[in-house]
């Protein structure tokens, strides 16, 4: 279970994050939303703690995520897996080193520096790219992929990592409508198959409420709305985005609610 209490996060004056409270019960997919500048990110980085937060706590399974330094601190980091917008992929490195990046964290110095990887890592870094269709690419540079493809590699990466939670930072938001829904179904597939917690930053309200159980909106760092995606009526969106809420609604792909995705090969077999 991940408790977020009273967190807040500052840029100097500002609160980016603004005494954000709010729980996530294990193996749910929750959607963060809001207008640009709301504070999503900032939460994501915050609860990875790549910002640090200057009050309130983070606790995981009792945890406190707050207080960790060190080697506790990388630990956590590898818990709660971070997929980023622009993919953060080593471009020159091909696509299994990639993959085997998310390993890094239970390797000894040494071997992490000789980059000599076990072969039961290797085997897990293969299966996971089978999961999303990508084994063939193992052997190419991660800067000769499309970005659909770069953005499967670094959910692979981040399955790897064995996380208990995957912290999306708007996933989708440089992709293409049909890569939009292929990489969504990937988080949705790591989130029903294994059982992974999964917060994801969305712009489009359609696609949270497509894939979510459960939305958490912000509006100037603050949290204005939690609750189930039917809950999250159009005048509350109206409110969020301060926009019509038709232009948060459309030119999004259709939904996938009917179940699991099947994805790869391994998920077929
Ligand atoms: N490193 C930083 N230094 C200073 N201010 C920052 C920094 N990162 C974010 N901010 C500010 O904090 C606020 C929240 O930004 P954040 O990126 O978390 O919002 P967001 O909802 O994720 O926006 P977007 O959807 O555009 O990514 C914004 O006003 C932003 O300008």
């Amino acid at each position: 279970m991940l408790v977020v209490e009273g967190l807040t996060c500052r840029f100097g004056v500002k609160a980016a994050v603004d005494d954000a409270s709010f729980q996530v019960s294990p193996g749910g997919f929750v959607g963060v939303i809001g207008r640009s500048g709301a504070g999503k990110s900032t939460l994501l980085r915050t609860i990875n703690r790549l910002a640090t937060p200057a009050q309130g706590r983070i606790l995981f399974d009792g945890l406190d995520v707050t207080a960790l330094r060190g080697k506790e601190l990388r630990q956590w980091r590898a818990r709660s897996a971070m997929i980023f917008q622009q993919f953060n992929l080593v471009g020159r490195l091909d696509v299994l080193t990639n993959v085997l990046m998310g390993r890094l964290a239970t390797m000894p110095a040494w071997r992490s520096l000789s980059q000599t990887w076990p072969e039961q890592d290797r085997a897990l870094a293969m299966s996971a790219l089978e999961q999303f269709d990508i084994a063939p690419l193992a052997a190419q540079r991660a800067d000769q992929l499309s970005g659909g493809q770069q953005q499967r590699v670094a959910i692979a990466r981040a399955l790897v990592q064995q996380p208990d939670i995957i912290l999306a930072d708007e996933p989708i938001a440089s992709l293409d409508p049909r890569n939009t829904k292929i990489v969504m179904d990937a988080l949705l597939r790591i989130n029903k198959h294994f059982g992974i917690t999964v917060l994801c930053n969305l712009h489009s309200l359609d696609l949270a409420r497509s894939y979510c159980d459960r939305l958490i909106g912000m509006a100037q760092g603050r949290v204005v709305f939690d609750g189930a995606p039917a809950e999250l009526t159009d005048h509350v969106a109206r409110e969020l985005y301060d926009l019509e809420a038709a232009e948060v609604m459309g030119g999004t792909p259709a939904p996938v609610r009917q179940g699991i995705p099947a994805l790869g090969r391994a998920a077929a077999a």
